[in-house]
């Protein structure tokens, strides 16, 4: 994808500002200066969005609004630009002119100044008016009714202005931690990666199937948006989820058009919900084993409705299930206490357990405090060695009689750094990569993920490969930018042809 011309877009004051008293008008009684409501979800999608942006305002603005402005362009190292008083013949701001030579730009406001906007007009600048009262009909102006539609109708100009039918424009929905960490990444250009992909937030605040209709690709994490879950039922998406609006929305739209590209469909990660079917995943990967290789399994799991100790004891014994057990909730994610767990070393601890059931008790697999975090993105498989929970025994010494409780993003009891040293470095019993490797593509085919991340652990004694958890997007933070992200746009347009592909035949 040859990269086109850069992109700038400047902001006028009019388009970030509440209005309060018109400009220039100095009044004493004015409130202090405040961005209107969602511009400042505008500037932080911007502020990563790989285009040029500035800020503008007419030169004879009250200096505590043109300094609250130039704060604000600071904070999002934007520039800051004056427009000269309108004389007779107005003159662009240098920088602008400049600019028009060289890339694509974009001027949006929020008051209609037809002298400025041919001005503009005249230099190539495509001019966006948004939510002003009087239409400015005909003259070339592209109207948008609010602020949340900014983004696509800029990502729709910009996609015409490239004109390469290559382009692919998509649109995602996940919570705002998880976009901003992406977005930091240089995830979501606005302005076409290097595989000519074009990301703009999917906004809750407008209806989503107008937004769906102008993007080629929807990503989502869908577990953000799940206002709950049904512990009782057997997660099988739609039954035993309910989700939030927006989301709602988007899983009705991909219903009512089976060609669009979902990225990823909802049935497809739901099993990822539920570690009992994470479990019955694994055991099936059992399957795949080759001779003279480390075996690689899933850790024997029990699922149990309720910890009384009579009927468990029994249980365990069937399922040949030794302590210490690790206690996880069945409900894998989506809901804030999917991550409450303990590490039990005997019956009696399970009375009064915290963890939310239905629970999976698992074998806990000693691995020497070291854990294989396993991402694969599109057909690329990636891995990082994280700090891990230390061999039962350590555990147990400091936890008593007491099981040890806790969160797993949170509070993982991971060895402390005697813990680690005192771990015997296992001659042999290293990863062994390509088995893992082999096992993520067959997960991969399984699954039909675009992109998921897994964890090994090597158990001390036998050497045995023990994937202990399966995740649907998750963020592969350890693995650098300059590898992730190629690989992140890849994986998108990958499965997005492989989609066509499918409908077509
Ligand atoms: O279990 P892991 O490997 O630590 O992965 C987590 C996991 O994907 C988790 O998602 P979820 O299970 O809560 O859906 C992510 O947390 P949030 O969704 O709360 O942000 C973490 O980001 C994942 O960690 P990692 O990115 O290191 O794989
Ligand atoms: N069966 C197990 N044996 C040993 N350690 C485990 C086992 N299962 C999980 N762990 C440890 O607990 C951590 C959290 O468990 P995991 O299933 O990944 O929970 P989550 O899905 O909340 O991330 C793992 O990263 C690993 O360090
Ligand atoms: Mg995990
Ligand atoms: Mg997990």
């Amino acid at each position: 994808m040859a990269m086109e011309r850069p992109v700038q877009l400047v902001l006028d004051a009019s388009l970030l500002l509440e209005p309060s008293d018109p400009v220039g008008s100095g009044g004493t009684d004015e409130a202090p200066p405040a961005l209107r409501r969602g511009v400042e979800a505008l500037l932080r999608r911007l502020r990563y969005s790989n285009l040029g942006v500035a800020i503008c305002h007419p030169e004879e603005m009250p200096t505590n609004a043109s300094g609250f402005l130039e704060k604000t362009a600071a904070i999002y190292s934007f520039g800051y630009i004056l427009l000269p008083a309108p004389t007779g013949n107005h003159s662009l701001n240098e920088l602008m002119l400049e600019w028009s030579r060289t890339s694509s730009c974009f001027y949006a406001t929020s008051i209609v100044d037809e002298d400025l906007f041919s001005e503009l007009q005249n230099n190539g600048w495509r001019v966006i008016a948004v939510d002003n009262q009087c239409g400015t009909k005909g003259s070339g102006v592209v109207n948008v009714g609010k602020i949340q539609e900014l983004l696509l109708t800029l990502t729709a100009l910009i996609k015409k202005e490239i004109a390469s039918s290559s382009v692919l424009t998509v649109g995602y929905a996940m919570k705002q931690s998880r976009e901003e960490d992406f977005a930091k990444r240089g995830a979501f250009p606005l302005y076409p990666s290097k595989n000519g992909l074009i990301f703009v937030p999917l906004s809750f605040e407008i209806p989503l199937a107008s937004q769906l209709q102008e993007v080629d690709i929807a990503l989502h994490k869908m577990t953000d948006e799940i206002i709950n879950i049904d512990p009782n039922c057997s997660i099988d998406f739609p039954k035993g989820i309910s989700f939030s609006g927006g989301m709602s929305e988007i899983i009705r739209f991909v219903e009512e058009h089976p060609s669009f590209c979902i990225i990823d469909p909802f049935k497809n990660i739901s099993p990822l919900l539920d570690r009992l079917q994470i479990q019955e995943i694994l055991v099936k990967l059992q399957e795949f084993c080759i001779e003279g290789r480390p075996k690689l399994r899933a850790p024997q799991s029990l699922k149990v409705k309720n910890f009384d100790a009579v009927d468990l004891q029994k249980r365990l014994a069937e399922a040949n299930l030794l302590f210490p057990i690790i206690v996880k909730p069945q409900v894998a994610c989506g809901v804030s206490d999917a991550h409450n767990m303990a590490l039990v070393f005997q019956i009696g601890e399970f009375s009064n357990l915290s963890v939310p059931l239905p629970a999976i008790l698992q074998e806990y697999i000693d691995h020497g405090s070291k854990i294989f975090k396993f991402y694969v993105i599109g057909d690329k498989v990636f891995h990082a060695i994280k700090n891990s929970m230390p061999n039962a025994s350590s555990l147990k010494l400091s936890s008593g009689d007491e099981p040890l409780t806790f969160n797993s993003l949170k509070t993982l009891p991971v060895a402390t750094k005697e813990q680690v040293l005192q771990t015997r470095v296992e001659d042999g019993k290293s990863l062994d990569i390509n088995l893992v490797e082999e096992a993520a593509k067959l997960l991969k085919d399984s699954l039909r993920l675009t992109i998921f991340g897994f964890d090994v652990v090597v158990q001390e004694g036998s050497g045995d490969h023990v994937i202990v958890d399966l995740n649907y997007l998750p963020s592969f933070k350890e693995v650098p930018d300059s590898e992730a992200m190629p690989a992140f746009w890849d994986a998108i347009r990958q499965s997005y042809e492989s989609k066509k592909g499918k409908m077509q035949t």
